[in-house]
């Protein structure tokens, strides 16, 4: 049980809430600091000290600091949306790099010693035969990907000339939700496959698409390594403990290390529901891999994380859970 200030940025959205709610149950002083650009106040369960503001204001992040002086920052907030960056890339090097420039600055004026970075396998872009190493190349296929690398890149170098230990976690699909179902995905535009299929079976969308039936994959779809939120969140807390017991900075992948494809997940949302939504083939989505899987053996190696969800039964059930409290049904 810990008593510390821990600094959570982009706390109010949908991994930083999973991971606050953990973080409080586990005895730690959360503090969001958080734009609400796309998060929620609701997502804060635990009456957690929400700050709302913009990274970009370094002055109120300073009094954040002052105020609280975190023994650990973790850093959720940035702009997610991939096909995004490729139309309006400032965005993301503004929003995902500059800001956690900033935060880093942050960290060093005020010594912080801890930093956990949420970070994505889309830094890989399209690896060898599918599958992901952390020591995998990385070769982003997008302005979201590379901006998310670049921080990474900031991050490791400030580590060494700073004395700040940081784990960097590259996240593979994250899917599901609270099995409670006190948070969740919010955004109704989201375009992730399971919170899509679980849309379409409450019909709140016409159908799903599958983009791309001609992939060389067993069934010709695409194939991703998808994880529940609570397993990825519990992964937080493994990397916390790990920094407290003076680890060594690293990076992880964040997965299941097992590929599900597009046409399991429909069958499986269907199961779950019951109802027979509408599915359609369509043409592949642009810059998406036909594989993605995360090699997953060093996280549990090195933080001792075990994952309780890796089942797409329970991800998606989780998921339909949290979609109808959300539509009211
Ligand atoms: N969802 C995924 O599948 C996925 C996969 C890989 C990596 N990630 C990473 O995980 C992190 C969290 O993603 P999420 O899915 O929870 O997204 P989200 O949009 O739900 O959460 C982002 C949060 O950051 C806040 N925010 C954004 N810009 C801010 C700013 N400038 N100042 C203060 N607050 C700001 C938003 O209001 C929101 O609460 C992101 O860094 C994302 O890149 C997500
Ligand atoms: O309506 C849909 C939505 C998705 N898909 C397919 O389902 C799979 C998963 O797609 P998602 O959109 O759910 O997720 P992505 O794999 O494209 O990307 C997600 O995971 C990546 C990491 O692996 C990045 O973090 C990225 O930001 C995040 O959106 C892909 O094969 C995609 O082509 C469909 O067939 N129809």
């Amino acid at each position: 049980m810990s008593t510390e200030h821990v600094l959570v940025t982009g706390g109010a959205g949908y991994i930083g809430s999973h991971v606050v709610r953990q973080l409080s149950e586990a005895g730690y002083r959360v503090i969001v600091y958080d734009n609400l650009s796309t998060g929620s106040a609701e997502a804060l369960v635990h009456g957690e000290t929400l700050v709302v503001g913009d990274l970009e204001d370094t002055g109120k992040l300073d009094g954040v600091f002052r105020s609280y002086a975190p023994a650990a920052v973790l850093h959720f907030a940035a702009a997610i949306v991939a096909p995004e960056s490729v139309s309006d890339p400032l965005k993301y090097y503004a929003n995902n790099t500059a800001n956690t420039l900033r935060l880093l600055q942050a960290c060093v004026r005020h010594g912080v010693g801890r930093f956990i970075f949420s970070s994505t396998a889309a830094v890989y872009g399209f690896p060898e035969g599918g599958i992901a190493a952390e020591s995998s190349p990385t070769v982003p296929i997008n302005p979201y990907g590379t901006s998310k690398l670049m921080s990474e890149w900031m991050l490791r170098d400030t580590a060494l000339a700073h004395g700040l230990r940081y784990v960097a976690l590259r996240y593979f699909n994250v899917a599901g939700a609270d099995p409670q179902s006190r948070m969740g995905q919010r955004t109704p535009e989201a375009t992730h496959l399971i919170k899509v299929s679980c849309q379409a079976a409450l019909g709140m969308r016409q159908g799903v698409s599958i983009f791309g039936t001609d992939y060389p994959t067993a069934d010709g779809t695409g194939i991703r390594d998808y994880i529940h939120v609570e397993d990825l969140a519990a992964a937080h807390l493994a990397a916390l403990a790990y920094l407290e017991r003076e680890g060594e900075s690293d990076t992880f992948n964040v997965g299941y290390g097992r590929g599900s494809s597009v046409r399991e997940v429909i069958r499986v949302v269907r199961e779950v529901s019951g109802i027979d939504f509408p599915v359609t083939e369509a043409a592949r989505r642009p810059g998406d891999p036909g594989e993605l899987v995360a090699r997953a053996d060093r996280i549990r190696n090195v933080l001792g994380w075990e994952p309780k969800f890796d089942d797409l039964q329970t991800i998606v059930a989780d998921a339909w859970r949290w979609e109808r409290k959300l539509a009211g049904v």
